[in-house]
Formats: C-alpha cells, structure tokens, sequence
C-alpha cells in the first residue's frame, strides 16, 4: 500500500522592520509592511512530518513529540484546511491523482531550538508545515502562494517561505490575497551577514506577540504614526540597501526599527517591556563598539535587533564576527565554551576583550549566566524537503 508521507524543514527569520500590529486578526494581515533575514537552517530549524492516510480518525500534530490540539477554527486547522483545499483543487483537474485530499492527517514537529521563547518559533514552525504539506500533496504552488496560507499560521511564518532577504508586503484587499512574502534578494546576493544571536532568556515569555500587538494597535498614537510615516520609507530605504550590500545603512535602519517597536510597546497602555537590562547593556556595548569603528573613520560594524522579548539578535559582516563574540564574552562570561561553527576561535577558545579605543564604562560586566548562550549563524536559505531517513513519524503513523 501506498505511504503518502512528506517531511520537510524551515528556516527561522528575525526581522530588520518589525511586523506588529494586525488590521485583520482573523486573516493576519498587517497594519504595515516588514522585511527580515532568514537564517540559516543548519544551525536553527523546524522540521515537519506530514502524512494522509484513510485509517486516520482525525487531524493530529505533536510538537517536540507531545500532542497539541487542533482547535476548530484556530491557526493550525486553518492551515491544513488550506493546504487541503490546494490539493482538492488539483485531483479535481486531474482524475489520475489519488484522492488525499478526503484523508485526515498526522504530522509530526520538532523544533532544534526553544519553543515559544521569542526565537521566532512560530515562523519556522507554520513555514515548515506548509512545506511539508506542499510536499505530501504534491503542489506546484508558488513560495508567494504558500506564504499566504503561512500567514495565516502566525504572521511571521510567512517570511520564512524564503531564503535570504524577504519582505512580506502588507497588501490591500480585505481578502488577503495580496498580504504575502516576496524575495528581495537570495542568500547568494549577500551570504557575508552573520548573525550572533544572544540568548537572554529562553523561557515561555510575558506576553504574547499575539496579543501584545493588539493592545498597541488599539492603543498607541505612536503606532499610527510608524505605520503612515515611518516603515513605507523604510522598506524601500532598506531594500535599496541589501541590493548595493550597504550595509551602514542596513544597520542604521534595522537599529532604528528595532527601537521604534519598542517604543510602541512602552506607548501602549498598560505598557510592555520586552527588553531587560541585559538587553539594554548590549545595546550600549554595540553602539560603542560602533563609535569607535566611525571615529576610526570607518562605518557601522554590527546592528542590534530584539523581538518581542530580551533575546538580542547581532547582524555584521562574517569579518567583524570575532570582535563581536570576544566584546560580549568580556561582558557577559559564558559557563559553556562558545560553540563556534565557521571555526573563528583556535583550541584555546574565547578571550574576552574590547577593540582599542572602547570606553569600557559603558555597561558594567554581568555575571555567569546573564547571557545564557551564544549562537553564531548566517543568513540561509528557504524550506528544504527532506528524504524518508529525515521523518519524525514511525510506520503507524505515530510519532518516532
Ligand atoms: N514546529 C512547530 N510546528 C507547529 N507549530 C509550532 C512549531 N513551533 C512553534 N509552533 C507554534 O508557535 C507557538 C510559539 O509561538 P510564539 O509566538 O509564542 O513564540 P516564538 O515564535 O518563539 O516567539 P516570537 O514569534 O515572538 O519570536 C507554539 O506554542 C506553537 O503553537
Ligand atoms: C516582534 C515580531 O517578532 C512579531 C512577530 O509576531 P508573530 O508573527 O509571532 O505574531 P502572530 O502573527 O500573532 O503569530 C516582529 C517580526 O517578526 O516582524
């Protein structure tokens, strides 16, 4: 009998112009335009098994190997129904295909990182379910077409369709259809931005994006005035700029982005605090560090971005990497050796230090801890589908 059964894996991303604010909760669809990096799969990832079988009694998902309900209506039913919906449309055309679409699924998740921790959990997790079940069924729809049932998932899943530099254009209609990712340009165009993500706290956060977002679309002045006069100017500004490999100005622009949706979270009532002192005391060591490199007469070395919660996600040239991983280990120890994947560091490992010229009052040293971990990755490429040796479901269709 025929196994029809799919596995495929998506990339995180972490956003240059911040996505927060719906104008259609239902939908997902934004109140302004965002634009992101999608990071490399080989160092975080979710990977999805999806099978249809006709023995299945229900819809079922386990996530990291427990089972999270389908709710009716909720995000994840959404998603499937779509996905469905795509492959309905095709048996209709084509009488030869098997009819899977009348069949109820099992899928299997898990993420290599953690869950719900403000490391952008969501995208990769709805990216990768889309593109497994784009592979069970055998769809040839385009990545912008996927991307619009992603959305629907968590907004930010919808970035994660692509590799390397992706804006998700908020779209006009109510219906949606024009809400959706787009390339702006592939890995290959700038493979030389790494990132070093921060781990500050890898702990079920506060309050959810999710409804964080809400209460400052309906309460923050401010947010009123970044969705009309601040991100159209943006996008095209940092567009402009990941195409000439600009990266002072890459910088300057996501540094900004980054402060202005926290300062609509601390302008909606009651207000919100994602960052923490730890957040903040890396902020004063990257806006140093970057003094001191323009004072040299040189440009911006590395752009700080944080999400809705205190994890910090550095941007910088490949080159500028060491520095940056010796400048935070100074700061803030480390109780395990830095994991260093593009071989920066010799046997001996990291040596904390500053560049020359670095007024070290500018934060004070943290201890063992504050900074949970360090992960050094780079922009990467979109979902991948996997072979059978990759799948998280066993022969019953349970998870492995
Ligand atoms: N691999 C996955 N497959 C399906 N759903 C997932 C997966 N991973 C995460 N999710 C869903 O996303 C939720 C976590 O999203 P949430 O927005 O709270 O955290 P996050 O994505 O880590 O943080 P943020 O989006 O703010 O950076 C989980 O509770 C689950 O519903
Ligand atoms: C701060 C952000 O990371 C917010 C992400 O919000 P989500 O995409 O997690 O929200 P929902 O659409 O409600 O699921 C900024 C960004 O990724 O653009």
């Amino acid at each position: 009998m025929t196994v029809y059964q799919a596995t495929a894996s998506a990339p995180v991303n972490i956003a240059c112009i911040k996505y927060w604010g719906k104008r259609d909760t239902k939908l997902i669809l934004p109140t302004n335009s965002s634009l992101s990096v999608t990071l490399d799969q080989d160092h975080l990832r979710s990977t999805t098994t999806s099978r249809a079988d006709p023995s299945f009694q229900q819809d079922r998902l386990w996530l990291n190997g427990t089972e999270d309900e389908i709710k009716e209506g909720g995000r994840l039913a959404t998603c499937i129904r779509e996905m469905k919906a795509l492959r309905k449309q095709l048996e209709d055309k084509d009488s030869s295909l098997p009819k899977i679409s009348d069949y109820h699924v099992h899928i299997s998740s898990r993420n290599n990182f953690p869950t719900a921790a403000g490391l952008a959990s969501s995208a990769s997790g709805f990216a990768a379910l889309v593109a497994s079940l784009a592979a069970l069924y055998q769809l040839p729809t385009s990545r912008s077409d996927l991307s619009r049932i992603a959305r629907q998932g968590s907004g930010s899943a919808c970035r994660s369709l692509f590799g390397g530099f992706v804006a998700w254009q908020k779209g006009e209609r109510a219906d949606g259809s024009d809400s959706l990712a787009v390339e702006v340009a592939p890995r290959e165009h700038w493979p030389d931005i790494h990132a070093l993500i921060c781990v500050v706290n890898d702990e079920k956060k506060g309050t959810s994006s999710t409804s964080g977002m809400q209460r400052t679309v309906e309460t923050s002045p401010l947010l009123q005035h970044r969705i009309k006069h601040v991100v159209p100017e943006r996008m095209a500004a940092i567009s402009k700029a990941i195409l000439a490999r600009d990266f002072d100005t890459f910088a300057r622009i996501t540094m900004q982005d980054s402060n202005q949706f926290h300062a609509v979270a601390l302008d909606t009532e009651p207000p919100i605090f994602y960052m923490n002192d730890v957040s903040r005391a890396i902020i004063a060591l990257i806006v140093e560090y970057n003094r001191v490199a323009v004072e040299k007469g040189g440009k911006l070395k590395a752009a700080y971005t944080y999400d809705a919660g205190p994890n910090a996600v550095i941007y910088a040239p490949k080159e500028n990497i060491k520095e940056i991983v010796e400048l935070i280990v100074k700061y803030f120890p480390q109780a395990e050796n830095f994991k260093d994947p593009f071989g920066l560091f010799g046997a001996a490992g990291v040596q904390g230090k500053v560049v020359e010229g670095f007024n070290e009052a500018v934060a004070k040293p943290f201890s063992v801890g504050a900074v949970k971990g360090l992960i050094h990755t780079r922009v990467g490429d979109g979902p991948r589908t996997l072979g059978p040796e990759e799948a998280l479901l066993g022969p019953e269709g349970l998870p492995k």
